[in-house]
């Protein structure tokens, strides 16, 4: 197996910087991808070992790209998540003036993270999608768009300069990155873990929803992302992503998950994995009756009643 992650590219993205934070990366090969897409198929295709994309954002929920990919095709599993704090700054080619840009471009997850800040300083220029902030900043050099929104720190890479900084319309917004391999076992639990999974129903009916997301009250977990997207199959046809507390490990964790088995059309375990908002151990208590001893009691009991030795 190549000893190297793909990542959203090119050089200078918040995906590079993200994912520099992790010490595994120190020792792989870091491969810059043009799109979230070709990253994850490099993971399927065998040619890197992981890869590690932009997954949510606190402004604009899930990046849809990267859940619909997650979803369909070959399955992928997620490996650990990292969280960034982002500011943009407006990158321009040296001596461009404010009153110069007629377009501007970055990534579509940045657009309303600093929609404000156009209204009330850009009004008339036009929004050009890139594949990612920095290949705006790389278009920008090229001469094709004026102004991309992107890192401060990459600026120097495609030699611009920064006229404005420190642009974020909501206080603390921060960005979710996933590392995606092949599945694989999950890493053991760290104490304060997270379990993704995608859930089709197999019918619809009024509380269909409620139903699903039953499974996981009725055992006390609390659920961190839940995100329908289209299955393509028509007008009100949706498949749920869902991020939940706790590791596949935790009875808890997977007696929800076979109680999902059971009720859904098909489920789809992306992984469980250390969460990046606290540290390791510091998960929450859940609710009483919920932990891995009482499951097992409770199981012990009914094995017992099953032998008539009650
Ligand atoms: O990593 C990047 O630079 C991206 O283009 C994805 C992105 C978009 C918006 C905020 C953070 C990351």
């Amino acid at each position: 197996m190549p000893a190297s992650y793909a990542y959203l590219g090119p050089e200078g993205t918040f995906t590079e910087v993200a994912l520099r934070t992790l010490p595994e990366a120190a020792t792989r090969e870091l491969i810059p991808y043009v799109s979230v897409q070709s990253a994850l198929d490099a993971v399927r295709a065998g040619e890197a070992e992981a890869a590690f994309v932009p997954i949510e954002n606190s402004v604009e929920g899930g990046i849809t790209t990267t859940l619909d990919e997650l979803v369909a095709g070959e399955p992928l599993m997620i490996y650990r998540e990292v969280l960034l704090s982002i500011t943009f700054a407006l990158l321009v080619r040296p001596g461009t003036r404010l009153t110069d840009i007629k377009t501007v471009s970055a990534h579509p997850a940045a657009q309303p993270q600093v929609r404000n800040w156009l209204r009330a300083n850009l009004p008339e220029a036009t929004w050009e999608s890139a594949a990612s902030n920095a290949d705006a900043a790389r278009l920008v050099q090229e001469g094709r768009y004026d102004a991309a929104f992107a890192g401060e720190f990459t600026a120097a890479r495609y030699g611009l300069e920064a006229l404005e900084t420190g642009l974020h319309d909501a206080e603390n917004a921060q960005t979710r990155f996933v590392l995606v391999g092949r599945p694989a076992r999950p890493a053991a639990p760290s104490g304060a873990d997270k379990t993704s999974v995608v859930l089709w129903q197999r019918d619809d009916h009024p509380g269909a929803l409620r139903d699903l997301l039953g499974e996981f009250a009725s055992r006390g977990i609390n659920l961190m992302l839940l995100q329908s997207r289209p299955t393509g199959a028509g007008i009100g046809n949706y498949c749920f992503c869902i991020d939940a507390e706790g590791h596949i490990a935790d009875r808890r964790v997977a007696e929800a998950l076979m109680g999902l088995r059971r009720i859904c059309l098909q489920v789809r375990f992306l992984g469980s994995y250390p969460r990046a908002d606290i540290a390791p151990g510091g998960a929450r208590p859940t609710l009483p009756g919920t932990s891995d001893e009482e499951f097992m009691a409770a199981a012990d009991w009914v094995a017992r009643c099953q032998d008539g030795r009650f």
